[in-house]
């Protein structure tokens, strides 16, 4: 089982939950460097008391990550960087010319040369300098770099989440819920495109900006900023996050000729029972409204065309961990407790799939039905930029990985464009509320020493990766046919 020979295969990252580890490494201007440090959200169990400063140390250690990346057959890697190092201080003042339509929607924002020289000016360059020096020590391996421009952190002069939680968005700087948000992120994008566009071989805006929205203002119980309950915000702040993948997508083309994609958290949408109709539609509103609009301009709820927004989408990132298992009552879908993220951690689920120690059922099937019906819906290139299991002893790694990548492979054998399979993740690192206690690393990480360890599926991962696909001798794994 072979993949094709420019087949990216590789793990993916994040500033926050990656860099820092070592002292001096730490960025304590974000919103989610304060939210998990405030005593109270400690107190209230909504985080850990995991410190992100305590990390894999990324920021100094990149070497040896990319040294034992090599070693392992990576050959493309998904990284970020991180808003709030590049503009610790507010752009605002970088004005640029912002055309609005006649309902007020941003429709374009124009970002040139003459701006991109001031933003320069107001640059941390040392964080600047820092990431150019940490991605073209990968590039110059002759390796391949997908480029991030946000992975959720956002900087505090743009959002301040217990300012928020304690006196209501309208009385605090107030992130995506205001739409000078969608400004600010496409100067920072025009401006990283400008920087660094020499370094990735494509682009994305935004790593599941729909857990940014959902997490935050509606199931508040995940622990993420700014915990306030409100499904107005929600639908704001999805608003606001459409148009500012669109105008980013917009100003990085000015800058740079690389494919602009976007990288969105799937899970396969299972119908157990029920009329298929009534779910489809469930799904289009439900799973499939951001890419529907950033595709194709519109979508089953807002069948208004938006031509500002349409066709930004060159590829698109596929993280897919589990399934959502519906049955259909009274037209109404009813999710069921035991399937997908909602299974009992350690357990089984009722299809006698076991279940991570997230609690998040191994469900390979969903990934191949998933991209099959990705592809068919918007028939852009695609990437599995995030697949990967917690699983501290390394029991489920091994099959867990085996099938996915043959979910993949099955996929790609039927013509369906799948570029690449970026595991979740080369190291364990900070899991956001949960912090350290989820072990999601092919490679386990001793966060007192830094010490890196191979975990048992880093050694299946490297025969994977040098094989270039399934070896026979590892077909035994899959669980799947
Ligand atoms: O939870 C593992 C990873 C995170 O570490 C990544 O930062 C994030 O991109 C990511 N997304 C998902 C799937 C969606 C999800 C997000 C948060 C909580 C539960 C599910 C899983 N993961």
């Amino acid at each position: 089982m072979k993949f094709p020979k420019d087949f990216m295969i590789g793990y993916s990252s994040s500033p926050f939950q990656f860099e820092a580890g070592i002292p001096g490494s730490e960025d304590p201007n974000s919103d989610w460097w304060v939210w998990v440090h405030d005593p109270e959200n400690t107190a209230a169990g909504l985080v850990s008391g995991d410190l992100p400063e305590n990390g894999p140390g990324y920021w100094n250690l990149y070497k040896n990550d990319h040294d034992l990346a090599e070693k392992l057959g990576v050959n493309t890697i998904r990284v970020g960087v991180e808003w709030s190092r590049i503009f610790p201080k507010p752009t605002f003042n970088v004005k640029v010319p912002v055309e609005r339509d006649e309902n007020g929607s941003i429709v374009h924002v124009d970002v040139d040369d003459k701006a991109v020289e001031r933003l320069d000016e107001l640059a941390n360059k040392e964080a600047v300098n820092h990431y150019v020096e940490m991605y073209k020590d990968w590039v110059e391996r002759g390796r391949k770099l997908i480029l991030n421009l946000y992975h959720w952190p956002l900087p505090l002069w743009l959002h301040n989440p217990i300012m928020v939680r304690r006196m209501g968005p309208d009385r605090a700087p107030s992130g995506w819920l205001n739409e000078e948000s969608v400004v600010e992120f496409a100067k920072y994008a025009a401006y990283i495109a400008w920087k660094m566009g020499e370094l990735p071989v494509m682009w994305s805006t935004m790593n599941e900006p729909n857990v940014v929205y959902e997490q935050g203002y509606m199931f508040v119980k995940g622990g993420f900023p700014p915990g306030y309950l409100s499904f107005e915000a929600a639908d704001k702040a999805r608003r606001n996050m459409i148009q500012a993948h669109a105008r980013a997508y917009d100003n990085i083309k000015r800058f740079s000729k690389k494919p602009v994609g976007l990288i969105y958290a799937f899970q396969w949408f299972e119908l157990l029972e029920g009329p298929a109709e009534v779910f489809d539609k469930f799904k289009s509103s439900k799973l499939y409204y951001f890419t529907d609009i950033v595709s194709k301009g519109s979508s089953i709820i807002n069948a208004e065309y938006r031509r500002d927004l349409a066709n930004r989408l060159d590829w698109l990132g596929v993280n897919y961990y589990s399934r959502l298992v519906y049955k259909i009552v009274d037209d109404k879908p009813i999710i069921l407790h035991g399937y997908g993220f909602l299974c009992t951690p350690g357990g089984i689920s009722p299809a006698e799939n076991p279940c991570s120690d997230f609690g998040w059922e191994v469900y390979p099937e969903g990934l191949y039905l998933l991209l099959k019906e990705l592809y068919n819906r918007y028939g852009v290139d695609l990437i599995v930029t995030e697949n990967g299991v917690s699983d501290s002893r390394d029991a489920l790694r091994p099959a867990y990985l085996v099938s996915h990548v043959y979910s993949v492979w099955k996929a790609v054998n039927e013509g369906i464009p799948v570029k690449g399979y970026l595991h979740w993740s080369l190291t364990d690192n900070y899991e956001w509320a949960q912090g350290f206690r989820q072990k999601f690393g092919l490679v386990m990480v001793d966060f007192k020493t830094k010490k890196r360890y191979l975990r048992p599926s880093a050694l299946v991962f490297r025969e994977i990766a040098t094989h270039n696909g399934i070896p026979d001798e590892l077909q035994h794994l899959t669980l799947i046919q």
